[in-house]
Protein backbone atom coordinates (compact mmCIF):
# COMPACT_ATOMS: atom_id res chain seq x y z
CA UNK A 1 0.00 0.00 0.00
CA UNK A 2 2.34 2.71 1.01
CA UNK A 3 4.56 1.68 -2.31
CA UNK A 4 2.00 2.90 -4.42
CA UNK A 5 1.02 5.96 -2.83
CA UNK A 6 1.53 9.11 -5.31
CA UNK A 7 4.30 11.44 -3.29
CA UNK A 8 2.27 14.88 -3.59
CA UNK A 9 5.29 17.18 -5.73
CA UNK A 10 4.63 15.07 -7.97
CA UNK A 11 0.99 14.99 -8.49
CA UNK A 12 -0.30 16.87 -11.43
CA UNK A 13 -3.46 18.61 -9.64
CA UNK A 14 -0.63 19.74 -7.23
CA UNK A 15 0.88 21.46 -9.59
CA UNK A 16 -1.70 23.35 -11.53
CA UNK A 17 -3.21 23.85 -7.57
CA UNK A 18 0.05 25.97 -7.45
CA UNK A 19 -0.37 27.62 -10.47
CA UNK A 20 -3.87 29.02 -9.80
CA UNK A 21 -3.83 32.91 -8.79
CA UNK A 22 -4.53 33.81 -4.80
CA UNK A 23 -8.29 34.09 -4.22
CA UNK A 24 -9.34 37.39 -2.98
CA UNK A 25 -11.32 36.89 -0.28
CA UNK A 26 -12.99 40.39 0.38
CA UNK A 27 -14.29 39.68 -3.03
CA UNK A 28 -15.11 35.96 -3.09
CA UNK A 29 -17.04 36.18 0.50
CA UNK A 30 -21.02 37.29 -0.89
CA UNK A 31 -24.45 36.45 1.04
CA UNK A 32 -24.90 34.25 -1.51
CA UNK A 33 -21.85 32.28 -1.07
CA UNK A 34 -22.52 32.21 2.98
CA UNK A 35 -25.45 30.56 2.38
CA UNK A 36 -24.07 28.26 -0.38
CA UNK A 37 -21.00 27.02 0.45
CA UNK A 38 -22.26 24.37 2.87
CA UNK A 39 -21.90 20.64 3.11
CA UNK A 40 -24.09 18.76 5.73
CA UNK A 41 -22.78 17.11 8.33
CA UNK A 42 -23.96 14.15 10.94
CA UNK A 43 -26.38 15.36 13.61
CA UNK A 44 -27.88 18.48 11.51
CA UNK A 45 -24.53 20.12 12.14
CA UNK A 46 -22.80 21.92 8.87
CA UNK A 47 -19.16 22.45 7.54
CA UNK A 48 -19.55 26.33 6.41
CA UNK A 49 -16.04 26.83 3.60
CA UNK A 50 -17.77 30.01 2.25
CA UNK A 51 -14.35 31.85 3.91
CA UNK A 52 -12.15 29.55 2.54
CA UNK A 53 -10.16 31.37 -0.42
CA UNK A 54 -11.00 28.66 -2.98
CA UNK A 55 -13.30 28.92 -5.94
CA UNK A 56 -15.03 25.75 -7.62
CA UNK A 57 -11.76 25.30 -10.28
CA UNK A 58 -9.68 24.84 -6.84
CA UNK A 59 -12.47 21.90 -5.89
CA UNK A 60 -12.07 20.49 -8.83
CA UNK A 61 -8.40 19.98 -8.64
CA UNK A 62 -8.84 19.41 -4.94
CA UNK A 63 -11.45 16.27 -5.99
CA UNK A 64 -8.83 15.74 -8.65
CA UNK A 65 -5.93 15.11 -5.90
CA UNK A 66 -8.90 13.00 -3.77
CA UNK A 67 -9.28 10.75 -5.84
CA UNK A 68 -5.45 10.43 -7.17
CA UNK A 69 -4.52 9.35 -4.12
CA UNK A 70 -7.60 7.52 -3.28
CA UNK A 71 -8.49 8.38 -0.03
CA UNK A 72 -11.80 7.18 0.45
CA UNK A 73 -10.40 3.86 -1.09
CA UNK A 74 -7.52 3.99 1.90
CA UNK A 75 -10.28 4.77 4.49
CA UNK A 76 -12.09 1.82 3.33
CA UNK A 77 -8.78 -0.62 3.58
CA UNK A 78 -8.23 1.08 7.43
CA UNK A 79 -12.01 -0.21 7.98
CA UNK A 80 -11.43 -3.55 6.39
CA UNK A 81 -8.42 -3.86 9.00
CA UNK A 82 -5.63 -3.57 6.76
CA UNK A 83 -2.26 -2.48 8.83
CA UNK A 84 -2.08 1.54 7.99
CA UNK A 85 -0.08 2.35 11.19
CA UNK A 86 2.88 0.40 9.14
CA UNK A 87 5.08 1.69 11.90
CA UNK A 88 3.98 -0.69 14.49
CA UNK A 89 2.51 -3.11 11.83
CA UNK A 90 -1.25 -2.64 13.64
CA UNK A 91 -4.57 -2.40 12.34
CA UNK A 92 -6.67 1.05 12.58
CA UNK A 93 -9.80 0.02 14.14
CA UNK A 94 -11.15 3.14 16.10
CA UNK A 95 -13.83 3.54 14.09
CA UNK A 96 -15.20 -0.33 14.73
CA UNK A 97 -15.64 1.03 18.70
CA UNK A 98 -18.97 3.00 17.44
CA UNK A 99 -20.28 0.89 14.87
CA UNK A 100 -19.25 -1.59 11.86
CA UNK A 101 -18.85 0.09 8.50
CA UNK A 102 -16.97 -2.31 6.52
CA UNK A 103 -16.36 -6.07 6.40
CA UNK A 104 -15.68 -7.81 9.65
CA UNK A 105 -12.27 -7.71 11.20
CA UNK A 106 -10.73 -11.07 12.43
CA UNK A 107 -7.77 -10.51 14.74
CA UNK A 108 -6.72 -14.42 16.06
CA UNK A 109 -10.50 -16.06 14.97
CA UNK A 110 -11.95 -13.41 17.16
CA UNK A 111 -14.14 -10.71 15.49
CA UNK A 112 -13.10 -6.98 17.08
CA UNK A 113 -15.89 -5.31 16.26
CA UNK A 114 -17.88 -7.56 18.44
CA UNK A 115 -15.02 -7.59 21.28
CA UNK A 116 -15.54 -3.68 21.10
CA UNK A 117 -19.35 -3.94 22.06
CA UNK A 118 -18.93 -6.43 24.43
CA UNK A 119 -16.55 -4.22 26.36
CA UNK A 120 -19.46 -1.53 25.75
CA UNK A 121 -21.95 -3.69 26.96
CA UNK A 122 -19.91 -4.68 30.53
CA UNK A 123 -18.89 -0.86 30.90
CA UNK A 124 -22.78 0.11 30.86
CA UNK A 125 -23.57 -3.00 32.85
CA UNK A 126 -21.04 -1.75 35.35
CA UNK A 127 -22.31 1.77 35.37
CA UNK A 128 -26.04 1.20 35.90
CA UNK A 129 -24.68 -1.47 39.17
CA UNK A 130 -22.84 1.50 40.13
CA UNK A 131 -25.62 3.80 40.01
CA UNK A 132 -28.54 0.91 41.62
CA UNK A 133 -26.07 0.98 44.74
CA UNK A 134 -25.46 -2.53 43.98
CA UNK A 135 -21.71 -1.42 43.93
CA UNK A 136 -20.01 0.73 46.72
CA UNK A 137 -17.35 1.56 47.99
CA UNK A 138 -15.30 -0.05 50.67
CA UNK A 139 -17.35 2.09 53.73
CA UNK A 140 -20.25 0.67 51.82
CA UNK A 141 -21.25 4.46 50.53
CA UNK A 142 -22.44 4.30 47.46
CA UNK A 143 -20.44 6.31 44.60
CA UNK A 144 -21.08 9.57 43.84
CA UNK A 145 -17.49 10.54 42.24
CA UNK A 146 -15.47 9.52 40.11
CA UNK A 147 -11.81 10.12 38.85
CA UNK A 148 -10.23 8.94 35.48
CA UNK A 149 -6.28 8.88 36.46
CA UNK A 150 -4.35 8.78 32.55
CA UNK A 151 -3.06 11.06 30.20
CA UNK A 152 -2.65 12.48 26.54
CA UNK A 153 -5.03 9.76 24.98
CA UNK A 154 -6.46 8.47 28.30
CA UNK A 155 -7.11 12.06 29.37
CA UNK A 156 -7.72 14.52 26.90
CA UNK A 157 -10.50 13.47 24.58
CA UNK A 158 -12.49 11.83 28.08
CA UNK A 159 -11.98 15.10 29.59
CA UNK A 160 -13.13 17.50 26.69
CA UNK A 161 -16.11 15.30 26.24
CA UNK A 162 -16.92 15.07 29.91
CA UNK A 163 -16.85 18.73 30.16
CA UNK A 164 -18.89 19.09 26.65
CA UNK A 165 -21.67 17.21 28.10
CA UNK A 166 -21.80 18.06 31.39
CA UNK A 167 -24.81 20.69 30.67
CA UNK A 168 -26.66 18.91 28.00
CA UNK A 169 -26.44 15.72 31.16
CA UNK A 170 -28.22 18.09 33.51
CA UNK A 171 -30.70 19.37 31.27
CA UNK A 172 -31.85 15.65 30.68
CA UNK A 173 -31.59 15.16 34.63
CA UNK A 174 -29.09 12.62 34.04
CA UNK A 175 -25.93 13.85 35.43
CA UNK A 176 -25.25 10.99 37.56
CA UNK A 177 -21.50 11.15 38.84
CA UNK A 178 -19.27 14.40 39.00
CA UNK A 179 -16.00 13.56 37.53
CA UNK A 180 -12.74 14.48 38.02
CA UNK A 181 -9.59 14.11 35.70
CA UNK A 182 -5.71 13.25 37.42
CA UNK A 183 -3.34 13.70 34.84
CA UNK A 184 0.11 15.03 35.32
CA UNK A 185 3.00 14.19 37.57
CA UNK A 186 3.02 17.26 39.14
CA UNK A 187 2.25 16.54 42.47
CA UNK A 188 0.29 19.44 42.51
CA UNK A 189 -2.40 18.03 40.43
CA UNK A 190 -2.70 15.13 42.30
CA UNK A 191 -3.10 17.39 45.57
CA UNK A 192 -5.84 19.47 43.97
CA UNK A 193 -8.05 17.00 42.95
CA UNK A 194 -7.42 14.62 45.90
CA UNK A 195 -8.62 18.06 47.86
CA UNK A 196 -12.13 17.79 45.83
CA UNK A 197 -13.08 14.05 45.96
CA UNK A 198 -14.98 12.76 49.15
CA UNK A 199 -12.86 9.20 49.00
CA UNK A 200 -15.05 7.25 50.83
CA UNK A 201 -17.41 7.74 47.77
CA UNK A 202 -14.96 8.10 44.66
CA UNK A 203 -14.67 5.17 41.94
CA UNK A 204 -11.16 5.96 40.41
CA UNK A 205 -10.46 4.74 36.85
CA UNK A 206 -7.29 3.95 36.20
CA UNK A 207 -6.51 4.32 32.09
CA UNK A 208 -3.84 3.18 30.47
CA UNK A 209 -3.49 1.92 27.20
CA UNK A 210 0.30 0.70 27.65
CA UNK A 211 -0.10 0.20 31.44
CA UNK A 212 3.52 1.62 31.57
CA UNK A 213 2.84 5.31 31.91
CA UNK A 214 5.17 6.81 34.38
CA UNK A 215 2.71 9.83 35.21
CA UNK A 216 -0.16 7.36 35.44
CA UNK A 217 1.04 4.80 37.91
CA UNK A 218 2.54 7.15 40.13
CA UNK A 219 -0.51 8.99 40.37
CA UNK A 220 -2.05 5.73 40.78
CA UNK A 221 0.19 4.68 44.34
CA UNK A 222 -0.63 8.38 45.44
CA UNK A 223 -4.30 7.91 45.23
CA UNK A 224 -3.97 3.76 47.06
CA UNK A 225 -2.01 5.49 49.40
CA UNK A 226 -4.67 8.30 49.99
CA UNK A 227 -7.71 5.87 50.29
CA UNK A 228 -5.70 3.65 52.56
CA UNK A 229 -5.05 6.29 54.51
CA UNK A 230 -8.78 6.99 55.28
CA UNK A 231 -9.13 3.47 55.90
CA UNK A 232 -10.65 2.48 52.74
CA UNK A 233 -9.53 -0.95 50.63
CA UNK A 234 -7.72 0.74 47.96
CA UNK A 235 -8.96 -2.43 45.43
CA UNK A 236 -12.55 -1.91 45.72
CA UNK A 237 -12.32 1.97 44.50
CA UNK A 238 -10.29 1.11 41.24
CA UNK A 239 -11.13 -0.21 38.02
CA UNK A 240 -8.53 -0.22 35.20
CA UNK A 241 -8.67 0.23 31.27
CA UNK A 242 -6.15 -1.02 29.62
CA UNK A 243 -4.98 -3.41 26.58
CA UNK A 244 -5.43 -6.92 26.80
CA UNK A 245 -1.57 -7.09 26.11
CA UNK A 246 -0.53 -4.45 29.06
CA UNK A 247 1.40 -5.34 32.09
CA UNK A 248 -2.22 -4.34 33.78
CA UNK A 249 -4.44 -6.99 32.02
CA UNK A 250 -6.02 -9.19 34.49
CA UNK A 251 -4.53 -7.75 37.70
CA UNK A 252 -6.46 -8.07 40.55
CA UNK A 253 -5.64 -4.91 41.83
CA UNK A 254 -8.36 -3.89 40.66
CA UNK A 255 -12.11 -4.22 41.07
CA UNK A 256 -12.91 -4.68 37.67
CA UNK A 257 -10.97 -4.28 34.27
CA UNK A 258 -12.49 -3.41 30.70
CA UNK A 259 -9.89 -3.68 27.57
CA UNK A 260 -9.26 -2.00 24.39
CA UNK A 261 -6.50 -3.41 21.91
CA UNK A 262 -3.31 -2.16 19.97
CA UNK A 263 -5.49 -1.42 17.16
CA UNK A 264 -7.04 1.63 18.73
CA UNK A 265 -4.64 4.76 19.33
CA UNK A 266 -4.65 6.26 22.38
CA UNK A 267 -5.71 10.04 21.00
CA UNK A 268 -8.29 7.88 18.74
CA UNK A 269 -9.76 6.01 21.75
CA UNK A 270 -12.61 8.21 23.31
CA UNK A 271 -15.27 6.39 21.90
CA UNK A 272 -13.42 2.88 23.08
CA UNK A 273 -13.43 1.61 27.07
CA UNK A 274 -11.18 4.72 27.66
CA UNK A 275 -13.96 7.21 27.40
CA UNK A 276 -16.79 4.95 28.07
CA UNK A 277 -16.40 3.86 31.71
CA UNK A 278 -15.90 7.71 32.82
CA UNK A 279 -19.13 8.87 30.52
CA UNK A 280 -21.12 5.96 31.34
CA UNK A 281 -20.53 6.83 35.07
CA UNK A 282 -21.04 10.61 35.14
CA UNK A 283 -24.10 10.45 32.99
CA UNK A 284 -25.16 6.90 32.10
CA UNK A 285 -24.92 4.96 29.21
CA UNK A 286 -27.53 6.50 27.09
CA UNK A 287 -25.74 9.57 26.71
CA UNK A 288 -22.49 7.93 25.63
CA UNK A 289 -24.24 5.84 23.13
CA UNK A 290 -25.75 9.02 21.30
CA UNK A 291 -22.15 10.13 21.41
CA UNK A 292 -21.05 6.83 19.50
CA UNK A 293 -24.38 7.19 17.00
CA UNK A 294 -23.55 10.82 16.10
CA UNK A 295 -19.71 9.44 15.63
CA UNK A 296 -20.86 6.38 13.41
CA UNK A 297 -23.19 9.00 11.36
CA UNK A 298 -19.99 10.72 10.63
CA UNK A 299 -17.64 8.51 9.75
CA UNK A 300 -20.33 6.93 7.33
CA UNK A 301 -20.55 10.09 5.65
CA UNK A 302 -17.11 9.99 5.51
CA UNK A 303 -17.23 7.44 2.76
CA UNK A 304 -18.78 9.92 0.22
CA UNK A 305 -15.92 10.08 -2.56
CA UNK A 306 -17.30 13.63 -3.64
CA UNK A 307 -15.57 15.99 -1.83
CA UNK A 308 -18.71 18.88 -2.01
CA UNK A 309 -20.58 15.88 -0.01
CA UNK A 310 -17.98 14.80 1.97
CA UNK A 311 -17.54 17.44 4.81
CA UNK A 312 -14.02 15.70 6.60
CA UNK A 313 -12.42 15.68 3.48
CA UNK A 314 -13.12 18.59 2.49
CA UNK A 315 -11.94 20.12 5.06
CA UNK A 316 -8.63 17.54 4.88
CA UNK A 317 -7.94 18.83 1.53
CA UNK A 318 -8.61 22.84 2.21
CA UNK A 319 -6.66 22.14 5.02
CA UNK A 320 -3.55 20.86 2.80
CA UNK A 321 -4.33 23.55 0.50
CA UNK A 322 -3.48 25.89 3.17
CA UNK A 323 -0.63 24.33 4.42
CA UNK A 324 0.99 23.35 0.56
CA UNK A 325 -0.07 25.73 -1.84
CA UNK A 326 -0.23 28.68 0.28
CA UNK A 327 1.76 27.89 3.04
CA UNK A 328 0.38 28.39 6.11
CA UNK A 329 2.12 26.94 9.30
CA UNK A 330 -0.29 27.13 11.87
CA UNK A 331 -4.49 26.57 12.55
CA UNK A 332 -6.43 27.81 15.44
CA UNK A 333 -9.55 26.43 16.84
CA UNK A 334 -12.27 28.69 17.74
CA UNK A 335 -15.45 27.19 19.38
CA UNK A 336 -17.79 29.99 20.46
CA UNK A 337 -19.35 27.21 23.12
CA UNK A 338 -17.43 27.21 26.45
CA UNK A 339 -18.56 23.62 26.52
CA UNK A 340 -16.00 23.28 24.19
CA UNK A 341 -13.57 24.36 26.22
CA UNK A 342 -10.87 21.25 25.94
CA UNK A 343 -11.63 20.65 22.91
CA UNK A 344 -8.90 22.10 21.39
CA UNK A 345 -6.31 20.97 23.86
CA UNK A 346 -7.99 18.00 22.54
CA UNK A 347 -7.42 18.36 18.94
CA UNK A 348 -3.84 19.81 19.18
CA UNK A 349 -2.56 15.57 20.30
CA UNK A 350 -5.00 14.35 17.48
CA UNK A 351 -3.37 16.78 15.10
CA UNK A 352 0.06 17.57 16.30
CA UNK A 353 0.67 13.57 17.72
CA UNK A 354 -1.13 11.97 14.07
CA UNK A 355 0.27 14.61 11.51
CA UNK A 356 3.47 15.92 13.41
CA UNK A 357 5.85 13.66 11.17
CA UNK A 358 8.50 14.18 8.47
CA UNK A 359 8.85 10.85 7.37
CA UNK A 360 6.89 9.10 4.46
CA UNK A 361 5.66 5.73 5.57
CA UNK A 362 8.21 4.35 3.67
CA UNK A 363 10.90 6.18 6.09
CA UNK A 364 11.88 8.42 3.56
CA UNK A 365 11.99 12.44 4.45
CA UNK A 366 8.99 14.61 3.62
CA UNK A 367 9.75 16.96 0.41
CA UNK A 368 6.86 18.48 1.48
CA UNK A 369 4.94 20.16 4.58
CA UNK A 370 3.14 18.04 6.62
CA UNK A 371 1.10 18.61 9.60
CA UNK A 372 0.37 22.65 11.00
CA UNK A 373 0.52 23.39 14.62
CA UNK A 374 -3.20 23.31 16.18
CA UNK A 375 -4.07 25.77 18.83
CA UNK A 376 -7.14 27.19 19.82
CA UNK A 377 -9.82 28.77 22.89
CA UNK A 378 -13.25 29.30 23.34
CA UNK A 379 -14.41 32.61 21.82
CA UNK A 380 -15.20 35.20 23.14
CA UNK A 381 -12.25 34.69 25.46
CA UNK A 382 -9.67 34.34 23.10
CA UNK A 383 -10.92 37.88 21.21
CA UNK A 384 -9.35 39.10 24.44
CA UNK A 385 -6.66 37.40 24.24
CA UNK A 386 -4.21 36.49 20.86
CA UNK A 387 -6.46 37.52 18.21
CA UNK A 388 -4.69 40.63 17.91
CA UNK A 389 -2.04 38.71 16.19
CA UNK A 390 -4.78 36.93 14.48
CA UNK A 391 -5.84 40.13 13.07
CA UNK A 392 -2.81 41.92 12.14
CA UNK A 393 -0.12 39.87 12.94
CA UNK A 394 2.38 38.67 10.02
CA UNK A 395 1.21 35.61 10.02
CA UNK A 396 -2.05 34.26 8.63
CA UNK A 397 -3.53 31.90 10.83
CA UNK A 398 -6.20 29.64 9.36
CA UNK A 399 -9.50 29.39 11.55
CA UNK A 400 -11.57 26.77 12.68
CA UNK A 401 -14.56 28.59 14.01
CA UNK A 402 -17.67 26.21 15.48
CA UNK A 403 -20.61 27.62 16.77
CA UNK A 404 -24.50 26.59 17.89
CA UNK A 405 -27.64 28.47 17.84
CA UNK A 406 -28.83 27.53 20.92
CA UNK A 407 -26.79 27.16 24.36
CA UNK A 408 -26.85 23.84 26.11
CA UNK A 409 -28.34 25.34 28.99
CA UNK A 410 -31.66 27.72 29.72
CA UNK A 411 -30.34 30.38 32.09
CA UNK A 412 -30.19 33.27 29.29
CA UNK A 413 -31.54 36.30 29.80
CA UNK A 414 -32.41 39.65 27.53
CA UNK A 415 -29.27 42.68 28.45
CA UNK A 416 -29.27 45.66 26.81
CA UNK A 417 -31.96 43.98 23.67
CA UNK A 418 -29.99 41.09 23.29
CA UNK A 419 -29.19 37.42 24.86
CA UNK A 420 -25.80 36.03 26.32
CA UNK A 421 -25.96 33.06 23.20
CA UNK A 422 -27.20 36.13 20.85
CA UNK A 423 -23.79 38.09 21.99
CA UNK A 424 -21.82 35.09 21.44
CA UNK A 425 -23.15 34.67 18.18
CA UNK A 426 -23.11 38.04 16.98
CA UNK A 427 -19.35 37.95 17.87
CA UNK A 428 -18.73 34.74 15.64
CA UNK A 429 -20.05 36.42 12.99
CA UNK A 430 -18.28 39.59 13.19
CA UNK A 431 -15.12 38.07 13.84
CA UNK A 432 -15.87 35.96 10.58
CA UNK A 433 -15.93 39.02 8.69
CA UNK A 434 -13.63 40.84 9.93
CA UNK A 435 -11.00 38.25 9.39
CA UNK A 436 -12.33 37.72 5.80
CA UNK A 437 -12.80 41.22 4.54
CA UNK A 438 -10.20 43.43 6.93
CA UNK A 439 -10.90 47.40 6.93
CA UNK A 440 -8.75 49.56 5.18
CA UNK A 441 -7.61 52.54 7.18
CA UNK A 442 -5.35 55.81 6.19
CA UNK A 443 -3.60 54.91 10.29
CA UNK A 444 -1.86 51.43 8.98
CA UNK A 445 -1.78 50.55 12.69
CA UNK A 446 -5.57 50.59 12.57
CA UNK A 447 -5.41 49.04 8.67
CA UNK A 448 -6.99 45.17 8.58
CA UNK A 449 -5.67 43.86 5.24
CA UNK A 450 -8.80 40.74 5.57
CA UNK A 451 -7.80 37.47 4.03
CA UNK A 452 -7.65 35.35 6.86
CA UNK A 453 -9.15 31.70 6.02
CA UNK A 454 -11.98 30.48 8.43
CA UNK A 455 -14.45 27.55 7.87
CA UNK A 456 -16.88 27.35 10.59
CA UNK A 457 -18.84 24.06 11.95
CA UNK A 458 -22.62 25.08 13.25
CA UNK A 459 -25.21 23.15 14.52
CA UNK A 460 -28.59 23.83 16.62
CA UNK A 461 -27.23 22.65 20.02
CA UNK A 462 -24.40 20.65 21.12
CA UNK A 463 -25.71 17.02 21.61
CA UNK A 464 -24.18 14.20 22.42
CA UNK A 465 -24.46 13.46 18.99
CA UNK A 466 -23.67 16.43 17.25
CA UNK A 467 -20.61 16.11 19.79
CA UNK A 468 -19.68 12.35 18.57
CA UNK A 469 -20.29 14.06 14.79
CA UNK A 470 -17.61 16.43 15.79
CA UNK A 471 -14.95 14.57 17.56
CA UNK A 472 -15.56 11.83 14.30
CA UNK A 473 -14.98 14.94 11.61
CA UNK A 474 -11.54 15.82 13.23
CA UNK A 475 -10.70 12.49 13.03
CA UNK A 476 -11.57 11.52 9.84
CA UNK A 477 -9.78 14.71 9.00
CA UNK A 478 -6.21 14.17 10.11
CA UNK A 479 -6.35 10.46 8.53
CA UNK A 480 -7.14 11.84 5.40
CA UNK A 481 -4.40 14.63 5.48
CA UNK A 482 -2.13 11.71 6.55
CA UNK A 483 -2.88 9.84 3.51
CA UNK A 484 -2.66 13.03 1.28
CA UNK A 485 0.91 13.59 2.39
CA UNK A 486 1.65 9.85 2.93
CA UNK A 487 2.67 9.55 6.25
CA UNK A 488 1.71 7.31 8.91
CA UNK A 489 -0.82 9.47 11.23
CA UNK A 490 -0.94 7.02 13.97
CA UNK A 491 2.41 6.22 15.71
CA UNK A 492 4.43 8.74 17.77
CA UNK A 493 7.86 7.99 18.03
CA UNK A 494 8.60 11.80 18.27
CA UNK A 495 7.66 11.21 22.66
CA UNK A 496 9.96 8.68 23.55
CA UNK A 497 13.39 10.29 23.24
CA UNK A 498 12.17 12.50 26.09
CA UNK A 499 11.25 9.42 28.18
CA UNK A 500 14.38 7.56 27.86
CA UNK A 501 16.31 10.66 29.06
CA UNK A 502 13.91 11.10 31.68
CA UNK A 503 14.36 7.29 32.92
CA UNK A 504 18.16 8.08 32.73
CA UNK A 505 17.84 10.85 34.73
CA UNK A 506 15.65 9.59 37.33
CA UNK A 507 17.70 6.27 37.99
CA UNK A 508 20.71 8.23 37.97
CA UNK A 509 22.35 6.81 34.58
CA UNK A 510 21.97 9.88 32.37
CA UNK A 511 25.45 10.51 30.35
CA UNK A 512 24.96 13.76 28.84
CA UNK A 513 26.23 16.20 30.86
CA UNK A 514 23.97 19.18 29.90
CA UNK A 515 21.10 16.24 31.41
CA UNK A 516 23.13 16.03 34.36
CA UNK A 517 23.48 19.72 34.81
CA UNK A 518 19.82 20.84 34.00
CA UNK A 519 19.00 17.80 36.51
CA UNK A 520 20.67 19.85 39.18
CA UNK A 521 19.80 23.54 38.52
CA UNK A 522 15.91 21.82 39.05
CA UNK A 523 17.19 20.09 42.10
CA UNK A 524 17.01 16.48 41.39
CA UNK A 525 19.63 14.30 43.74
CA UNK A 526 21.61 11.63 42.80
CA UNK A 527 18.98 7.97 43.58
CA UNK A 528 19.87 6.70 47.07
O1 LIG B 1 -2.65 5.22 27.63
P1 LIG B 1 -1.18 5.22 27.88
O2 LIG B 1 -0.52 3.98 27.34
O3 LIG B 1 -0.87 5.45 29.33
O4 LIG B 1 -0.54 6.39 27.05
C1 LIG B 1 -0.81 7.74 27.33
C2 LIG B 1 -0.20 8.66 26.27
O5 LIG B 1 1.20 8.68 26.39
C3 LIG B 1 2.05 8.46 25.28
O6 LIG B 1 3.33 8.92 25.58
C4 LIG B 1 1.57 9.03 23.97
O7 LIG B 1 2.22 10.22 23.63
C5 LIG B 1 0.10 9.23 23.90
O8 LIG B 1 -0.31 8.94 22.60
C6 LIG B 1 -0.66 8.36 24.87
O9 LIG B 1 -2.02 8.58 24.73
Amino acid sequence: MPQSCPNLNESRHYADLLSLPFTDLRRLLTAARVSAAEVPMAAGLHYNYAAMPVEERHLDLLQGLSDEFDLVGQYQRLLAGERMNVGENRRVLHHLTRGQLGPAVMHDGRDLGAFYREQHQRIFAFAEQVHRGALRGSSGAAFTQVCQIGIGGSDLGPRALYLALQQEARRQGCQLMTAEFLSNVDPDDADQVLARLDLARTLFVLVSKSGTTQETLTNETLVRVALRHQGLDDRAHLVAVTSETSPLAGNSAYRDSFYMDDFVGGRFSSTSAVGAVVLSLAFGPAIFQALLAGAHAQDALALQPDIRHNASLLDALLGVYLRNVLGYPCSAVLPYSQALSRFPAHLQQLDMESNGKSVNRRGEPLPYASGPIIFGEPGTNGQHSFYQLLHQGTDVVPLQFIGFEQAQGQRDLLVQGSTSQDKLNANLAAQLVAFAKGRADENANRHFAGQRPASLIRGARLTAEALGALLAHFENKIMFQGFVWNINSFDQEGVQLGKVLTGQLLAGTAEDEALQAYGRLLGLRPPA
